[in-house]
This record gives structure tokens, C-alpha cells and sequence, in this order.
């Protein structure tokens, strides 16, 4: 069958790469020219080094002849991005399978809200613990992919055809979602830990209190809790949390380090959704009056200059109470 996918970061280029090696006919559009050239001339990523495109991905610069292409469209542009990218075009007869994970800092709305919201006939979210580069060389990886419409998320799911991505279907969009933006927060407390001196009790502990916080903000917008303990949320908690690749836990370290958040980001070739993504949770769950204690330290640490040690502290004074 044939397949766009948008955007050829780390992520989409990896993507294109398992969908055609499971069969499929793909075409990758590439925003940067530069990159598009590099692409051509050597089949290889800028961003992950070990990955090589099949000979059946199809590289287009032309945002419109990607999506004349094909009727079920792959979204790799980070989620602060998407409108712009997607925003003037007709997605009336396409199915979307959105890779990216946060919420749109303007709006507070998950990637599937913003593609419902161009008109797409039906979406849903792929997520779960799956570093581009370990993906790229064929390392096991297993992710959920979670649509509104069950039936949905089973035709994506079968889509894939490789033995080193197992992909299980989820009617949970919200929660899948809400996972998935969350745990690249958390993954920034983790890098900070790993800056202020790689402490495994407190790792754990965040890891482990963090999942109540995606449930508490996945439930109250309708999404299931059950969905937490999943690949969505524990596992892709667990990778990012304590893997080498993550950029979002790296961000973290420089902020241990006492770099200035603009500083770090402009020394990054790499998206990090978690510094965005945490600002448009912080307002979304004041609005909703929904607590979340380690995401509202990690915006303090990102937009108020508080100290990361200060952060930890007021954490670990905060009144005490029953842990569920
Ligand atoms: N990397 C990974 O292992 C995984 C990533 N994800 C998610 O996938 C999404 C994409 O991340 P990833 O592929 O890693 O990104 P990368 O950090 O590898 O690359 C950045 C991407 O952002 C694009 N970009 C930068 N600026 C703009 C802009 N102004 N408009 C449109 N696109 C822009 C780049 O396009 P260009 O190169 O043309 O500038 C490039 O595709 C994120 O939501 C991430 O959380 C999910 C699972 C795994
Ligand atoms: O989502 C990811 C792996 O599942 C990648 O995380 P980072 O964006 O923090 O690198």
C-alpha cells in the first residue's frame, strides 16, 4: 500500500524506513532542502547516523505531492508545528497516524484535536517506548497505537510487517496521548536528577509518581487509567527516564548544570517537545484545578529560574498524605 509520512526528523525517517521494510511503498517528504539533498545523495539520516532508507522510500520536497500520494498520511513534524505545516491543506479523505508526542503550547490540544480539527476523516497516535536510533537498527521495539475507533488503530497496527516492531492496538486516544506528553516532562526531572548526580531512589520515585500525574490528567479529560500502566506511559517513562538517547532527559542535565533553557535549546540540532509541552500542561491543568506537583516544579525550573535543587526540595516538603 502507499504511505506518506511528514516530516524526516529522527523519527520520521525511522518510521519510513519500518514501514517499508514491512512492505509498503513510502514516500518521506523532507522540509529542509539541504537535508532533502543529503537524503538523495546518501540514503542516510542527518539525524540517526545508522539508518539507511530502503529503496522503496520515495524522497519529495513538496508538501502537496506528499499528500496527493497517499490516503493514510504518517505526521513526524513536532507537535508545535503541526499547524503551520498542515494548517492550509485538505485533509478531508485522509487517515492520519500521528507520531508526535506533546501538546500545542498555544492551544492546550493533542495532536489528534489539532488534525480533527483540519478536517481529517480519521485519526489516531502511535507512541510508546521507541528510540529512533535503537528502531533504526532493527532493535525489538514494542508501541501502542490508539485511535477513537478500535478498528482504526487495528488497520494501523497491521500495517507493520517486521520482526522488530510490534505494534498493539488501544482505544485510548486521549490517554495514549496525555501519556506520551507528559512522560517528555518528566523526562527533563529525570535529566536533572542525572545532572544533580544520578540518584536511583529518586529516579524511581519519579518515575513511580509521575504515573499518578498522567492518570490524574488523562482521567480528568477522559481518557482511561489503565492506559498508564502501558506501553504509552510506564514504558516510554521508563526509556526516557533512564536511556542514553533521550533529549528531553539531556535538556534536564544542562538545566542541573545551571545552562539557561534558550541556551540549551539553541545548541540542540534536536526537537526536546517536553519545554513546550510542559508549559501548555502547567496552564491546561491550572485551568482544570487538576494538581500535578513534578510537572509544576519542572515549569518552574524552565520559566521561573528556580534553582533545580529548590525544585527537588519543595518536592519532597510538600504536606504529607496517603499515596493513592
Ligand atoms: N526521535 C525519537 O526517537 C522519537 C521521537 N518521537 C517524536 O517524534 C516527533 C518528531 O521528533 P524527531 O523526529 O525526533 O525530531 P528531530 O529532533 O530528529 O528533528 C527535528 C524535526 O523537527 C522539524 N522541524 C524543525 N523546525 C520545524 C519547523 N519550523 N516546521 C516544521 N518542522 C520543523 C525538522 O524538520 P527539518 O529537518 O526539515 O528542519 C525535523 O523533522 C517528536 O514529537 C518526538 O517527540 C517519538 C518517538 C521516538
Ligand atoms: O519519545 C522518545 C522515545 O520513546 C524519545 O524521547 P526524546 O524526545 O526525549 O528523545
Amino acid at each position: 500500500m502507499r504511505i506518506s509520512v511528514i516530516g524526516a526528523g529522527s523519527w520520521g525517517s525511522t518510521m519510513a524506513k519500518v514501514l517499508a521494510d514491512s512492505g509498503h511503498d513510502v514516500m518521506l517528504w523532507v522540509r529542509e532542502p539541504d537535508l532533502l539533498e543529503l537524503l538523495r545523495e546518501e540514503r542516510r539520516s542527518y539525524f540517526v547516523k545508522s539508518l539507511h532508507l530502503p529503496s522503496n522510500v520515495a524522497l519529495t520536497g513538496k508538501l502537496n505531492e506528499a499528500l496527493e500520494y497517499a490516503d493514510v498520511i504518517f505526521n513526524a513534524v513536532p507537535v508545535q508545528y503541526i499547524s503551520t505545516v498542515f494548517g492550509e491543506r485538505n485533509l478531508a479523505n485522509k487517515s492520519i497516524v500521528n507520531l508526535s508526542k506533546g501538546l500545542e503550547m498555544s492551544t492546550h490540544r493533542r495532536p489528534s484535536q489539532i488534525f480533527e480539527s483540519f478536517g481529517a476523516k480519521t485519526v489516531s497516535t502511535l507512541s510508546g517506548p521507541s528510540y529512533a536510533e535503537e528502531v533504526a537498527r532493527e532493535i525489538p521495539t514494542s508501541v501502542v497505537v490508539a485511535a477513537k475507533d478500535i478498528e482504526f488503530a487495528r488497520f494501523v497496527r497491521d500495517l507493520y510487517n517486521v520482526k522488530y516492531f510490534r505494534v498493539y492496538s488501544n482505544d485510548d486516544l486521549i490517554g495514549v496521548e496525555i501519556a506520551g506528553g507528559i512522560k517528555n516532562v518528566i523526562a527533563i526531572a529525570a535529566g536533572i536528577i542525572d545532572g544533580l548526580g544520578g540518584w536511583n531512589n529518586s529516579k524511581a520515585a519519579l518515575i513511580t509518581r509521575a504515573t499518578v500525574e498522567m492518570a490524574r490528567l488523562g482521567v480528568a479529560l477522559g481518557g482511561k487509567p489503565e492506559t498508564v500502566a502501558g506501553l504509552a506511559g510506564v514504558g516510554d517513562l521508563i526509556v526516557t527516564c533512564t536511556g542514553v538517547y533521550s533529549r528531553n532527559r539531556k535538556v534536564g542535565e544542562e538545566l542541573a548544570k545551571k545552562r539557561k533553557i534558550d541556551e540549551i535549546l539553541s545548541s540542540m540540532k534536536m526537537v526536546a517537545e517536553g519545554v513546550a509541552t510542559c508549559r501548555a500542561i502547567y496552564h491546561l491543568s491550572r485551568k482544570l484545578n487538576i494538581e500535578l506537583p513534578i510537572v509544576e516544579q519542572v515549569y518552574a525550573v524552565l520559566y521561573e529560574e528556580k534553582e533545580p535543587k529548590k525544585a527537588i526540595e519543595e518536592l519532597m516538603t510538600r504536606k504529607k498524605k496517603d499515596e493513592r
